[in-house]
């Protein structure tokens, strides 16, 4: 697991009701059960640093005092400099607990000089954990070499501090724990970390539910790439669209505006005379290619290649028409495109006349269906019946035969690639309306130029796309257009949208 994944289940969890506290009471309960492990009475030192993993070592240190140990907590950040609001309630109890008969103290390090020698049993390192960026300054630093110097069974609260939770290295310096608890899930870091930094690694349950990892909630937000302020025009993503026809031109402008919506840098339509004129009159933002005829054919497919060989990423299908050449014409530039591993969604009509065996191996590629498509492009001969647990299973093992990312959009979209799976329960029945699968598929190909992995993309793509739709419906009812999810999408991408 990866800090990231940490850090959205934990706020995935708060999205489902669990309050952060009570993750941080099964937290702090569990370390103290940890040591009391170790041994069963004596005196233990609780370092804690300014956020999350603090407030654990404030919750460890009420526990352990319930278990008849003594304890002093060293308070490495001023009060008034904690962040995590879970962390200042629970040192406020922990001063309320003052002045304790015996064997309890709150000592206040203000400066890395006044830090003593440490003389206990055991020492909790609740100092940095999932939230450390880059070289650890004092007085943390000094703390940590305090704690590697004494004669104690250390413990380390979720990481040992100073190493990086995402890779196992030590830039500085780390605490060398004798046991480390981690929560929820093992951490990547922890894996490839050397053993005499983290010692034994147990993995803790803090009462994180598997819900608050398949069903999508606004944590999932946190994997948005943000923004490089020296970034350049087009370093944020260049997008491809491929679509339109005679008769339709809007659902490509959908797509393109959508994706320009969620972050993309630039985005081309490229699409026959007739819809190249409409799209032109729509929007000055979105780079109109023509490709001559009515329908896309095998003769534009050169020019489709050079297009792509500029894009991050590729959408093909909005609008399309079923016109055999145009299916021709897409399986040929699919097979060049899978060649250089670039990230391709196929949607609506694309999945009309490409089927599943085209596309086998094709990785980086996303797929969008409706239950009617997913049928079709997989040669499903029934329905699948069943509870939510059983269609899951049969739709896993249907999207199985290719290795790229199926999003099965429904009342609960289900994103499926090789074996991982992801629910998603924004949006609303006004988005019944034509044209929202176009938005859908716009805001996945953009976040795949925006360097998000297709898996990735596609759930957090129909999350946003979904919550976009319900914050229209809520102005517009039931007479919401397509079109009035794209002035939502930049809300449905915040945080604190979602009242956490
Ligand atoms: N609901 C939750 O969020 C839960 C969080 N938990 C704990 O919270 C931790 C994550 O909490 P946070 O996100 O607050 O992060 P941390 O508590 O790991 O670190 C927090 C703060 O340390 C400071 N910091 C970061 N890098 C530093 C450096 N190099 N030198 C000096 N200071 C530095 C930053 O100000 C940061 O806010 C987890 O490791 C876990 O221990 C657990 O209580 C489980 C529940
Ligand atoms: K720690």
């Amino acid at each position: 697991m990866k800090p990231v994944d940490m850090n959205a289940a934990d706020m995935n969890a708060e999205y489902l009701g669990i309050p952060g506290l009570s993750l941080m009471e099964n937290a702090g309960r569990v370390i103290a059960e940890e040591v009391r492990g170790v041994t069963s009475r004596g005196r233990v030192a609780v370092f804690c640093g300014p956020g999350g993993n603090g407030g654990d070592g404030f919750v460890a240190a009420r526990h352990l005092l319930n278990m008849g140990f003594d304890v002093d907590v060293y308070l490495l950040a001023h009060p008034s400099r904690i962040r995590s609001g879970d962390a200042l309630q629970n040192l406020r109890v922990l001063e309320a607990m003052q002045p304790h008969p015996g064997g309890f103290n709150i000592i206040m390090i203000n400066d890395s000089s006044e830090i003593p020698e440490v003389d206990a049993d055991v020492i909790v390192d609740a100092i940095l954990g999932t939230g450390v960026h880059g070289r650890i300054r004092e007085p943390y630093r000094s703390a940590i070499k305090v704690i590697n110097r004494a004669d104690s069974f250390r413990v380390s609260v979720d990481v040992p501090s100073g190493l990086n939770p995402a890779d196992g290295t030590v830039e500085d310096v780390a605490v060398s724990a004798d046991l480390t608890v981690t929560f929820h899930r093992m951490k990547d870091g922890l894996r490839e970390a050397d053993p005499a930094v983290t010692g034994e690694v147990v993995v803790a349950d803090i009462g994180i539910p598997g819900a608050a990892e398949v069903f999508l909630g606004p944590g999932d937000l946190l994997r948005l790439p943000s923004r490089d302020p020296g970034s350049h025009k087009g370093e944020n993503g260049r997008v491809l669209v491929v679509g339109g026809s005679r008769y339709y031109s809007g659902a490509p402008a959908l797509a393109g505006l959508s994706a320009l919506r969620i972050g993309a840098d630039l985005v081309t339509v490229a699409c026959p005379t007739r819809a190249a004129a409409a799209l032109r009159s729509t929007s000055p933002d979105l780079i109109v290619r023509e490709l001559e005829g009515d329908h896309i054919s095998l003769g534009a497919v050169d020019e489709i290649m050079e297009l792509a060989e500029a894009s991050d990423s590729v959408l093909m299908g909005c609008g399309a028409g079923t016109d055999p050449e145009t299916g021709e014409a897409f399986l040929k530039i699919i097979g060049k495109l899978e060649g250089t591993g670039k990230p391709l969604v196929l949607d609506a009509d694309a999945l009309k006349l490409v089927h599943a065996s085209d596309v086998a191996g094709y990785r980086e590629l996303v797929v969008t269906p409706h239950m009617g498509e997913f049928r079709k492009f997989f040669s499903l001969k029934s329905e699948i019946y069943g509870d939510m647990n059983e269609r899951i299973t049969a739709f896993q093992s249907v999207s199985s035969r290719i290795r790229g990312t199926v999003l099965l959009k429904g009342r609960t979209d289900i994103i499926l690639q090789e074996g991982r799976v992801r629910l998603n329960r924004t949006g609303c029945p006004a988005m019944t309306v034509g044209g929202t699968g176009d938005c859908l598929a716009g805001v996945t190909v953009g976040l795949m130029a925006m360097g998000l992995s297709p898996f990735d993309s596609a759930a957090l793509a129909s999350f946003i796309n979904g919550s976009a739709g319900e914050i229209a419906a809520d102005r517009y009812g039931d007479g919401l257009k397509a079109s009035d999810i794209l002035e939502f999408i930049p809300r449905a991408m915040k945080i604190e949208s979602y009242g956490l």
